[in-house]
C-alpha cells in the first residue's frame, strides 16, 4: 500500500514548485519536497520518517492541518486547532484550507495559505494526507495596507470637516455624517438615495444649478463655487462646493462632491464689508496704524478734515499731523496712558495740510493680538472747531451783551472788583457812569425793535470811539449803559468824560432812512466816596441818572444822598400807587375855565387827586412822575378818562354845556390805545367828543413827532379838542404848531404869574397870544390869580382863562354850585371889570 502511495504521489510531490509534504496514516512524514525545505528551512532528511511536521510551524507539538485531515475526524477537531481560520476547500472533497501567520518563519514571520487534502486508497479509505503551503505574506501585506488605507479613508470620510457625497444622476448614493450635519439631517442615511433637490430652496434653483454644474464638470473636469443652499429646516446656508466626476465624459455617471459650510465666513465677510462701509462712511475721521505706528489706512472723513489724500499719509507717522502746540511732555503722557490703559482720549490741536491749526477731539485705542502684543492703533477724531467756537461764543455771551458785543453786568462786576482792589492800594478813585438813553422805549414801540436795536448798536459804537480803551463800557440791558472809569484822579475829572459822552450823542443817528436824535441822561457815582461795593455804587449811579432825567434829560448828575432819599420815597410811593386804583383812592377835581370877556364858565379841567386811605393827600406833581415812570399812568389815565366822561355826562344831563379837559401823559399817547379808551368811554356815556378836550404838554409832542402826529390826527378825526398845556416852557417850535391839528394853546402859569410886573413874561405871553391868533387857535391863560392879570391878558387878546381868580380845582358838586350861582346871578363876577 505504501508502494502504491509512493508511486502515486512520489514524483508529483517532489517535482512540485509548491511547498508540499505528505504524511501517512501513522502521521509520519513521507514526503517533504524541495520547496518545503526552502520555505520552512528543514531538510527532508531531517524530517521524513518522523512525526515532527509541527516543528517548523509551532513552538510545541500539536497537529497540523494534514494531521487533522489524516485523522478522519477533522470536522470535529479543526475548530479547536484553527478557530475562525479554516474553511473546507471547494475543489477537493474532504480537504481544508486555512491562512495563518507564523512568526517563526522567514524573517519577521510569514503568512501561509495551507491546504490539506486526504489521500485515499482504492477503497476510499484515508491513508494519509497531503498539505501544500503557499507563502502569502506579500499578498497579506498588500491586503493589510489596502485595509489600512480603506480604514484611513473611512476615518477621513466619517470625520471630515466637510460634507462629502457620492452622487449619481443627481441622487446621493453615499455621504458622510458631516454632510448630514451641515444640512441638518440626523444621519447620513437620511440623505442616501434622495435627490439633491432637497438641498435647494426651489426646484428651479436645482434645475439651473444642475445644468451649470454638469456642464462645468464636462468642460473643465471639476466645478467649484459658493452657493446658497437650504437646510432641512428651511434655513439658508452658504456652502463652498467642489465637485469632480469619476469620468468627465459622463459626469452624471458618478461624481464626488465636497461641501464646506461657509455661513460663518459669509457672515464675517458681510460684517467686514459692513465694517469697511462704516469705516469709510463714518463722520469721524478714522486712522489705523500698525504696531510701528505707521498709518495703514484712513477714511474719507480723515481726508476731508486733514486735507491729506490717503496716498500722502499711508506709511507715514501720525506725527505728520502735529501742530507744534503741544510739548514733548504732552505726547509722552499720552503714550503712557495709551500703553497702560489701551486708550487715550482728549482734545488736541493739529495742523491740516494747508497749514491751518484746528482743535480736534481724538480717541486712540490699542488693538492687541492674542499674545498681548500691540497689533494696531486706531485713532478716531472729529474737528471740534465749530464746537470750540460755539463754546467760546457761549463764554463770550456769558460776559457780554449779544447785541452790542459790550461787556455785560457780570464782566463789569468782575472788572470793578479788580479795579476796586487796585484803587484801594493806590488811593485812586473809580467812577461808574450810568447812561440811560432818553425816550428809547418810544423808539422801540413806535419804530420797532430792529430800529431800537440798531440805535443801541450805534450808541455802543459811538461810546467806543469817544472813550479810551481803558474805560470799560458795558451794557446792562435795555437802553442802560454803564461806563467804569478806572483812572480818576479826582471826582471832578469825571465831568470831562460825561461831556464827551454827551457830545458823542449830539449828532442824530440815521437808521433805515429815519433820522433819530439820541440823547442820554447820565448819573455818576464815585468809589469810594459813594460806596465801596459794586451793587451800591451802581444803584447810586442809577439814582443820579434818574435825577438827571428829572432835571430835563440830556444832562448828568453826581450822586448825592438827597437823591437816595427821593429814590426811596419814589419806591414807597410806587408800591402804594399800585394799590390805589383798587382801593378807590383817586378822585377828580375840576377847575373852571372861563371866558374872560363874558365871565361864562365854558368848561373845566379835570385834575387828578390821590388821597391814600391811610395818609395825607398827595399832589399830582409828586405822584404823576412816579406813575409815569412805572407805567401805572396807563391804568390810572384810563380811569381818569372814564371818570371825566361820566362827569361830562352828568353836566350834559343837567343841561349844562361844559367842555371837560383831560390831561393825557406821553405814555398814554405812545403806549396805550388812547383812541380806543376814549371811544369806549364815549360809548359808555354817550358824551359827544366835542365836549372833551385832550391836553398834552409840549414835551410830549416832540418826543416822537411822527407817532404823536398819527395819534393827534386820529383824535382830531374823532372830533376831540386838542390843547397844548404849559405852552412856552418846552420847545415851542412853531413848525409843530402848524403841523399838528391843535385847537388851543395854554399859556403856562409861569408867564402869567408875573405878566404885570415882568416885561419879558409879558412879551412872551403876548407873543403866544399872537401866534395862537395868527394860527387861528384859541388861547387860554393858566394860573390867573389877579384881576390885573386877567385884564392885561384880555387886553392883549387872550379871552379865556383858568386860575384861582375864577376858581380853584374843586369837587364836581362844588363846581355845580358855582355854576348854579352863576346861572342865578348870585355867584362872584367872573369877568373882571
Ligand atoms: N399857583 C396856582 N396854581 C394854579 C392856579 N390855577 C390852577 N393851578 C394849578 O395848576 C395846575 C394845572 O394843571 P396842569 O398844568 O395841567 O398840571 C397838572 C398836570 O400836568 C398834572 N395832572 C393833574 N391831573 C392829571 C391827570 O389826570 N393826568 C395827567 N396825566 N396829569 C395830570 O399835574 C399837574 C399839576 O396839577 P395840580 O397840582 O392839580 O395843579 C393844577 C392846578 O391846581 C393858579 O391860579 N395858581
Amino acid at each position: 500500500m505504501i508502494e502504491t502511495l509512493e508511486t502515486r504521489v512520489g514524483e508529483l510531490v517532489s517535482g512540485s514548485p509548491v511547498a508540499t509534504f505528505v504524511i501517512d496514516s501513522e502521521h509520519h512524514v513521507r514526503y517533504w519536497n524541495r520547496a518545503c525545505e526552502l520555505m520552512l528551512g528543514i531538510l527532508a532528511d531531517e524530517i521524513v520518517g518522523t512525526s515532527d511536521q509541527w516543528r517548523p510551524f509551532y513552538p510545541e507539538r500539536r497537529p497540523v492541518m494534514a494531521d487533522l485531515v489524516a485523522s478522519g475526524c477533522i470536522e470535529m477537531l479543526i475548530p479547536t486547532y484553527y478557530p475562525d481560520k479554516y474553511r473546507p476547500s471547494k475543489s477537493i472533497p474532504g480537504s481544508y484550507e486555512a491562512e495563518d501567520f507564523f512568526p517563526h518563519l522567514g524573517q519577521g514571520g510569514m503568512w501561509l495559505h495551507f491546504t490539506a487534502a486526504p489521500i485515499r486508497d482504492e477503497h476510499g479509505c484515508v491513508i494519509g494526507a497531503i498539505e501544500t503551503l503557499q507563502d502569502i505574506t506579500e499578498r497579506k501585506e498588500a491586503e493589510r495596507r489596502l485595509q489600512e488605507l480603506l480604514d484611513e479613508q473611512r476615518v477621513i470620510f466619517d470625520n471630515a470637516h466637510v460634507g462629502i457625497a457620492y452622487i449619481q444622476d443627481r441622487v446621493i448614493l453615499r455621504c458622510n455624517p458631516r454632510m448630514a450635519e451641515i444640512f441638518g439631517y440626523d444621519s447620513a442615511q437620511d440623505l442616501v438615495g434622495r435627490k439633491t433637490a432637497m438641498l435647494y430652496a426651489s426646484a428651479r434653483d436645482w434645475r439651473e444649478n444642475g445644468i451649470r454644474l454638469y456642464h462645468r464638470l464636462e468642460a473643465q473636469g471639476f466645478s467649484e463655487d459658493e452657493v446658497l443652499l437650504q437646510r432641512r429646516d428651511g434655513r439658508p446656508i452658504w456652502c463652498y462646493r467642489v465637485g469632480r466626476p469619476l469620468d468627465p465624459q459622463q459626469p452624471h455617471g458618478g461624481s464626488i462632491w465636497v461641501y464646506s459650510d461657509i455661513n460663518a465666513q459669509k457672515r464675517q465677510q458681510h460684517q467686514l464689508e459692513l465694517a469697511s462701509t462704516v469705516f469709510e462712511n463714518s463722520g469721524e475721521a478714522l486712522m489705523m496704524c500698525d504696531a510701528d505706528n505707521r498709518i495703514i489706512s484712513v477714511n474719507s472723513a480723515f481726508v476731508r478734515i486733514t486735507g491729506y489724500a490717503p496716498a500722502e499719509v499711508i506709511g507715514q507717522s501720525p506725527s505728520l499731523l502735529k501742530s507744534g502746540r503741544h510739548d514733548a511732555a504732552f505726547y509722552r503722557r499720552m503714550w503712557e496712558t495709551l500703553l497702560v490703559e489701551n486708550r487715550w482720549e482728549g482734545e488736541i490741536w493739529d495742523r491740516r495740510k494747508n497749514g491751518e491749526i484746528y482743535p480736534k477731539r481724538l480717541s486712540i485705542s490699542v488693538v492687541r493680538d492674542e499674545a498681548g502684543r500691540v497689533a494696531h492703533f486706531v485713532g478716531a477724531f472729529s474737528d471740534v472747531t465749530r464746537r470750540k467756537q460755539a463754546e467760546e461764543r457761549v463764554q463770550f455771551l456769558a460776559r457780554h451783551d449779544a447785541l452790542t458785543g459790550l461787556p455785560n453786568r457780570t464782566l463789569l462786576r468782575e472788572r470793578f472788583a479788580q479795579a476796586a482792589e487796585h484803587a484801594r492800594h493806590t488811593g485812586r478813585h473809580l467812577a461808574l457812569l450810568f447812561l440811560d438813553l432818553d425816550h428809547f422805549k418810544r423808539v422801540n414801540d413806535s419804530l420797532g425793535h430792529p430800529v431800537g436795536d440798531a440805535l443801541l448798536v450805534a450808541v455802543a459804537d459811538r461810546l467806543r470811539h469817544a472813550l479810551y480803551g481803558t474805560d470799560m463800557i458795558s451794557r446792562l440791558g435795555g437802553d442802560e449803559f454803564v461806563i467804569l472809569l478806572e483812572h480818576v484822579p479826582c471826582p471832578e475829572d469825571v465831568v470831562t468824560v460825561a461831556r464827551k459822552i454827551e457830545a458823542c450823542m449830539d449828532a442824530p443817528v440815521e437808521i433805515d432812512g429815519q433820522v433819530l436824535s439820541v440823547g442820554g441822561s447820565i448819573g455818576v457815582a464815585i468809589y469810594p466816596g459813594d460806596g465801596s461795593d459794586f451793587d451800591t455804587l451802581l444803584q447810586k449811579a442809577d439814582t443820579a441818572m434818574y435825577h438827571s432825567k428829572e432835571c430835563g434829560r440830556g444832562t448828568f448828575s453826581y450822586f448825592d444822598e438827597k437823591m437816595n432819599a427821593k429814590a426811596a420815597e419814589r419806591l414807597v410811593m410806587h408800591s402804594r400807587l399800585r394799590q390805589a386804583l383798587g382801593r378807590d383812592e383817586f378822585s377828580l377835581v375840576y377847575q373852571p375855565q372861563v371866558n374872560m370877556r363874558t365871565g361864562r364858565i365854558f368848561g373845566a379841567e379835570a385834575l387828578l387827586r390821590w388821597t391814600p386811605r391811610d395818609g395825607e393827600p398827595v399832589g399830582p406833581s409828586r405822584f404823576i412822575p412816579v406813575a409815569e415812570e412805572s407805567g401805572l399812568i396807563l391804568p390810572i389815565g384810563e380811569w381818569v378818562i372814564h371818570e371825566a366822561f361820566r362827569q361830562a355826562r352828568r353836566w350834559r344831563d343837567a343841561g349844562l354845556s361844559m367842555q371837560v379837559s383831560i390831561n393825557v401823559s406821553g405814555l398814554q399817547i405812545y403806549r396805550s390805545d388812547l383812541i380806543a379808551t376814549l371811544a369806549a368811554a364815549q360809548r359808555d356815556t354817550g358824551v359827544p367828543p366835542r365836549m372833551i378836550e385832550v391836553e398834552l404838554t409840549e414835551s410830549t409832542l416832540v418826543e416822537d413827532v411822527h407817532a404823536a402826529h398819527e395819534v393827534l390826527d386820529a383824535l382830531k378825526r374823532a372830533g376831540y379838542g386838542l390843547a397844548i398845556d404849559d405852552f412856552g416852557t418846552g420847545y415851542s417850535s412853531l413848525a409843530y404848531l402848524k403841523r399838528f391839528p391843535l385847537n388851543k394853546l395854554k399859556i403856562d402859569r409861569s408867564f402869567v404869574t408875573d405878566v404885570c410886573s415882568n416885561a419879558e413874561d409879558r412879551a412872551i405871553a403876548r407873543a403866544i397870544i399872537q401866534i395862537a391868533r395868527s394860527l387861528n387857535l384859541r388861547v387860554v391863560a393858566e394860573g390867573v390869580e389877579t384881576v390885573e392879570q386877567a385884564a392885561l391878558l384880555r387886553r392883549h387878546g387872550c379871552h379865556e382863562g383858568q386860575g384861582y381868580l375864577f376858581g380853584r380845582p374843586m369837587a364836581a358838586q362844588d363846581l355845580d354850585g358855582l355854576l348854579e350861582a352863576r346861572a342865578s346871578g348870585t355867584g362872584p363876577a367872573l369877568a373882571p371889570g
